[in-house]
C-alpha cells in the first residue's frame, strides 16, 4: 500500500513538477467538464418545467443555466485537451530525463547485462509514455467519479428507486473493468511475441541486417517467421477480445434493462401526477449521462492502475540505482599519479546470477608506466577482467589494488574520471565530429589543440580533414548535412576520444582496431606504447586487448589468460623462451602471415 501511495505521489509530481499550473487546471476543467452532463440535464429540466408552467422567469434562469453550462463545455473543452497536451509532452521529457539520468547514470553494467534486469529496463522503456499519464488518468477519474455522484444525487431526487441506475452502474463498472483486465492480460502474455515481430520487422526493414538479407536470401523467412509471431499474438489478442465483448455484451443487456426500467418508471411517475415531463426529461438525460460516466471511469481507472503499474517499475529502478552504488564508507582518495602500479590480488568473480567463475585466482602486478597485453581465447575472460578494472563490477574473492590502496574503498566515479577507453563494441554518438571526440573531457570540446592531439596519436587526422566542415560536421546521414563514416573510421574516432584525457591512470583499449587491418593496428599500438611510454610521468597504466600477436609483442608485459586463470606472464622474450601457449599461437599466427 505504501508503495502504491509512493508511486501514485511520484509519477503525479511528475506532471505537478513539469507544468505545474496546466496540471492544476486540467484537474480543475476536467472536474468542471465532468459536470456539465448532469448540470445539462438539470437546467433542461428546468426549461421544460418552465415553458410547460409558462413562467417566464424561471425559463430565463434556467436558458442561462443551459448556456452557460454550454459554454463551459466549449471554452473548457478546448483548454483541457490544450493542458492535457501539454502535461503529457512536458511530463513526457521530464520522465525521458529522468529514465537516462538513472539507466545512463548507474556505476556498473549489470541492468544492461542481465535478463531479469533487462526485462524491467525494457519495459519501462517501451512503456515509458504511461509514466506522463498520471495527471491525465487522475484528473479523468476524479472527474467521473464526481459526475457519478452528481448523476446519482440528481436522479434520488426524482424517485430513489431510480438509484438502481447508479447500482447497475456499479456493476457495469466491475463488468468493464474486468473486459479491460481480459485484454491487458492478453496484451501482456503476448508481450514476447510481440517484441519479436517488431524485431523481425525492424530486421526486415532497416539497413543494419540489408546485406545479410540479401545476400542469405532471407527476407522470405524472416516475412514467415513475422507472419508466425503476429498469428500467435493476433489469435489470442483476438480471442481475448471476443471473451471482452461476450462480457461487454451482458454489460450492455443489463444496462439496457437498467435504462428501460427508469424509463418505465419516470414515465409511470409522470402519469400518475408523481413526477412532470421535466422530470422525464432529466432522468432520459441521466440515464444517458450515467453509461459515459461508466465508460469514463472504467477508462480513466484502467489507465490509472496501468500507470501506477509502470511507476512501481519507476521505483524499482530508483532502488536499484541507489542498491548499484557500490558501498564506501570511508572512500579512499584516486592517486594523483601512479608510483607503484595496479596490483590484481588473487580476483576472482562470476557474473552476478550465475554460477560459473570467470575469473579464478588472477594475480598480477600491473607496474606503473607499463604498458600491458591481455591476450587469450575468446571466452577466456579478458574484456571481465577490464571490467572489473574499469569498476563495472567488484570481484567477488581478492583485491583490486591500486598504488597499494584497495580499489573497492575508492568511489566508482572518482575512479572513472581517472580512466580512459575504447572499446570494440564503441559508441557512434551522431553529434558534431569535434563532440563525438571531445566528449571524453566535455570541457574540451571547444579546444582544438587538445582534439587535434588525440586525432593525431589514433591516426585519425584524415577522418577528420576529409569531413566537409572539419571538426563542424555534423555526422550520421540522419542528420541534415550530416555525413556518414565507415566502420574503420568510427572506430578511430572512438579511439581517439580514448587518447582525450590528458591524465588517466589507466587507458584500456580492448580490441577497439578490429575493424582496422593488422598493419594499421600494429603502427596504431606502436604509437599508444610510445605515448604511454613518454607519459610515464603520471604512471598510467596501458591495458591493451588483443588477439594479433604481431601487435601485443611490443607490450612491456604479457598476460595469457585461458578460462579465467593466468596461464602465463611476461615479456614477449620470455614467454618465447617459454615455449608454452604465447609461444604456440605466436608461431601460428606468423606463419599465416608469412
Ligand atoms: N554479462 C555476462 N553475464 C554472464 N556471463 C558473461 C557475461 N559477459 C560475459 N560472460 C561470460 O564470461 C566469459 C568470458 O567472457 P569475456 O567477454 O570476458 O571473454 P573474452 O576473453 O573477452 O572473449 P573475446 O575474446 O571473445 O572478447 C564468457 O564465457 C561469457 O559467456
Amino acid at each position: 500500500m505504501r508503495d502504491t501511495y509512493r508511486a501514485f505521489v511520484t509519477t503525479i509530481g511528475f506532471g505537478f513538477r513539469a507544468a505545474p499550473w496546466h496540471a492544476a487546471f486540467q484537474i480543475v476543467t476536467e472536474v468542471a467538464l465532468g459536470l456539465v452532463g448532469p448540470f445539462m440535464a438539470y437546467s433542461s429540466k428546468l426549461l421544460v418545467d418552465a415553458a410547460i408552467a409558462k413562467d417566464l422567469d424561471q425559463a430565463l434562469v434556467a436558458g442561462t443555466v443551459l448556456s452557460a453550462t454550454i459554454a463551459v463545455l466549449l471554452v473548457g473543452m478546448y483548454y483541457n485537451a490544450h493542458c492535457i497536451f501539454t502535461v503529457i509532452e512536458r511530463t513526457q521529457a521530464l520522465a525521458d530525463r529522468k529514465l537516462m539520468n538513472l539507466i545512463g547514470g548507474i556505476d556498473g553494467l549489470a541492468h544492461h547485462e542481465r535478463p531479469e534486469y533487462l526485462d524491467q529496463i525494457y519495459r519501462l522503456r517501451e512503456e515509458r509514455e504511461s509514466l506522463a499519464e498520471m495527471t491525465n488518468a487522475s484528473a479523468g477519474f476524479v472527474a467521473a467519479i464526481v459526475a457519478f455522484v452528481t448523476t446519482s444525487i440528481l436522479l434520488a431526487q426524482v424517485h430513489p428507486a431510480l438509484l438502481s441506475l447508479a447500482l447497475v452502474a456499479g456493476v457495469s463498472m466491475f463488468i468493464s473493468s474486468k473486459a479491460n483486465d481480459i485484454r491487458v492480460e492478453a496484451q501482456e502474455d503476448t508481450s514476447e511475441p510481440e517484441r519479436l515481430r517488431r524485431h523481425l520487422y525492424d530486421v526486415g526493414t532497416t539497413a543494419g541486417a540489408g546485406k545479410e538479407l540479401r545476400v542469405f536470401g532471407l527476407t522470405d523467412e524472416i516475412v514467415r517467421r513475422h507472419h508466425v509471431a503476429a498469428d500467435e499474438v493476433l489469435s489470442a489478442r483476438n480471442e481475448a477480445d471476443w471473451r471482452a465483448a461476450r462480457l461487454k455484451g451482458i454489460d450492455a443487456l443489463v444496462n439496457a434493462g437498467a435504462f428501460i426500467g427508469a424509463i418505465a418508471l419516470v414515465l409511470t411517475l409522470a402519469l400518475n401526477g408523481r413526477a412532470g415531463v421535466g422530470d422525464v426529461v432529466l432522468v432520459v438525460q441521466l440515464a444517458v449521462e450515467m453509461g459515459m460516466v461508466v465508460a469514463g471511469t472504467v477508462g480513466y481507472g484502467g489507465d490509472f492502475l496501468w500507470t501506477l503499474k509502470q511507476a512501481r517499475r519507476f521505483l524499482w529502478l530508483e532502488q536499484y540505482a541507489r542498491s548499484a552504488v557500490k558501498p564506501t564508507p570511508d572512500p579512499l582518495p584516486v592517486p594523483e599519479r601512479l608510483r607503484h602500479g595496479i596490483d590484481l590480488d588473487d580476483v576472482t568473480f562470476h557474473y552476478p546470477g550465475t554460477d560459473r567463475p570467470i575469473l579464478a585466482n588472477v594475480s598480477a602486478h600491473l607496474p606503473a608506466g607499463s604498458v600491458v597485453a591481455l591476450v587469450g581465447e575468446n571466452g577466456a575472460g579478458k574484456t571481465t577482467l577490464v571490467k572489473l578494472l574499469c569498476d563495472f563490477y567488484q570481484p567477488d574473492g581478492g583485491q583490486i589494488l591500486v598504488d597499494g590502496d584497495d580499489l573497492a574503498r575508492v568511489p566508482t566515479r572518482r575512479w572513472h574520471q581517472r580512466v580512459s577507453t575504447a572499446f570494440q563494441d564503441f559508441a557512434q554518438f551522431e553529434f558534431l565530429a569535434r563532440e563525438t571526440v571531445g566528449v571524453a573531457d566535455t570541457a574540451k570540446v571547444g579546444d582544438d589543440a587538445v582534439l587535434n592531439g588525440a586525432l593525431t596519436r589514433a591516426d585519425a587526422t584524415t577522418v577528420v580533414e576529409a569531413l566537409p566542415q572539419g571538426l563542424d560536421t555534423q555526422l550520421g546521414t540522419t542528420w541534415s548535412e550530416g555525413v556518414d563514416l565507415s566502420g574503420g573510421q568510427w572506430q578511430k574516432l572512438a579511439l581517439s576520444r580514448g587518447l582525450v584525457r590528458e591524465d588517466p591512470l589507466l587507458v584500456v583499449f580492448d580490441e577497439p582496431t578490429a575493424a582496422l587491418d593488422p598493419q594499421t593496428e600494429h603502427a596504431l599500438f606502436e604509437r599508444f606504447a610510445e605515448a604511454a611510454r613518454s607519459g610515464r610521468q603520471n604512471g598510467t597504466v596501458t591495458l591493451l586487448v588483443s588477439h594479433r600477436f604481431s601487435t601485443v609483442r611490443m607490450a612491456d608485459l604479457i598476460i595469457v589468460l585461458e578460462d579465467g586463470r593466468i596461464r602465463e606472464i611476461g615479456d614477449h622474450d620470455q614467454l618465447m623462451t617459454r615455449g608454452d601457449l604465447y609461444a604456440e599461437l605466436y608461431e601460428l599466427q606468423s606463419r599465416a602471415y608469412r
